[in-house]
């Protein structure tokens, strides 16, 4: 069958906090009335990036078309989770042109494009491309490369040891299965981390793939849609760290949400929560908070020790003003002392 007939699907793929979300925002932004549909996906129980897209109140992304999928790996559900979403978007009335699938940052794209070779799925659908946000800023500060003294102590202690990254194992993963590289927080690196981050991501791939550089995910819609290339007919020229696996479960990371107090020093707050990160090691930070005596809610963002935060809506009628933060991090966070501090934040903030 003809892909023509078939309906596309991009596949945002990119690891914790790289820009995945706010690259789809934009691509909403300049879709031209085009009907999406969005698959979100996010590792922790707090749906915060549905909830900013579904608040972009873009006319041809109606509520309707953003499904949600919080709470797992789509890498490991594809069967119980994502078949089903995808079936019931293509039985709506009007269903959409394309659909855009956004991973969660630990998610391996490949199963996902495996599920498109199935014979019920890829009679009607086509993995349009696998497009790959990079955190440039993280590159560039040797997050996803291994330290080598750290290698060398592990090795000295124990020659059995497990040597492998898992952030650098999810980083080429996400990388090698990509159509389309897109290097984002370009605002944050010099020319010089630019050229050599955007040849470091050139020389990982085999497969000539584009590298477009952006900030704040600026690439317009018509670079990132109709790559048409039909991914799932590519599988071989895809390999992953975890080809030889039946399936991964994301043992290497976890992820827990906590409650906190409202707090009326959002700059206060933020800083006390870079500092815990710093002191946690933790990777991501993300969720909505009350500010005391303010009808907004705010949406406090952190990557590393990067934080942003911002009102992004009104509280609505009705509903609970809960201030709830989703802390992800490598396996072995200190969740104990992580809810102690988050618990006396708002104290020192206020
Ligand atoms: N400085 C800078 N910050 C950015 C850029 N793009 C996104 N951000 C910020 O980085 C944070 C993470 O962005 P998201 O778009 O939520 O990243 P994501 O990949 O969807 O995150 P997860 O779904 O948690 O993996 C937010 O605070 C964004 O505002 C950029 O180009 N430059």
């Amino acid at each position: 069958m003809s892909t023509l007939a078939k309906t596309p699907v991009t596949i945002v793929t990119g690891f914790l906090g790289a820009g995945k979300t706010t690259l789809i925002r934009n691509i909403l932004e300049t879709a031209n009335g085009r009907r999406l549909a969005l698959i979100v996906n996010e590792f922790g129980d707090i749906g915060v990036d549905g909830d900013i897209l579904r608040s972009c109140g873009i006319e041809s992304c109606t509520e309707e078309n953003i499904v949600e999928l919080a709470n797992g790996c789509l890498c490991c559900t594809v069967a119980d989770d994502f078949i089903p979403a995808i079936e019931a978007l293509l039985s709506n009335p009007n269903p959409p042109e394309h659909i855009i699938v956004e991973t969660s940052g630990l998610a391996l794209p490949k199963p996902l494009v495996k599920a498109f070779d199935w014979p019920t799925v890829r009679s009607r659908l086509t993995v349009d491309g696998v497009v790959a946000v990079v955190d440039g800023a993280a590159v560039a500060a040797g997050r996803f490369a291994d330290d080598p003294e750290a290698v060398q102590a592990q090795r000295a202690g124990d020659e059995s040891v497990d040597h492998d990254n898992p952030l650098e194992e999810v980083y080429e993963d996400q990388l090698l299965c990509a159509d389309l590289v897109i290097l984002n927080k370009t605002d944050l690196l010099s020319d010089d981390e630019r050229r050599t981050v955007s040849g470091e991501i050139t020389a990982a791939i085999p497969r000539a793939v584009k590298v477009v550089e952006a900030s704040e995910g600026k690439v317009a819609a018509e670079v990132l849609l109709g790559l048409s290339a039909a991914a799932e007919d590519d599988l071989a020229n895809r390999p992953s760290h975890h080809d030889t696996e039946e399936e991964h479960d994301h043992d290497d990371f976890e992820s827990f949400a906590v409650a906190i107090e409202a707090t009326d020093n959002p700059e206060a707050l933020v800083a006390s929560l870079a500092s815990l990160t710093e002191a946690h090691d933790i990777l991501r930070i993300k969720g909505f908070v009350e500010v005391k005596g303010k009808p907004m809610r705010l949406l406090v963002q952190g990557v590393g020790n990067r934080f942003r935060h911002q009102f992004d809506r009104p509280w609505t009628p009705g509903e609970k003003r809960a201030s709830r933060l989703v802390v992800i991090g490598e396996k072995g966070l200190d969740r104990a002392a992580i809810e102690r501090a988050l618990a006396g934040l708002t104290a020192k903030a206020a």
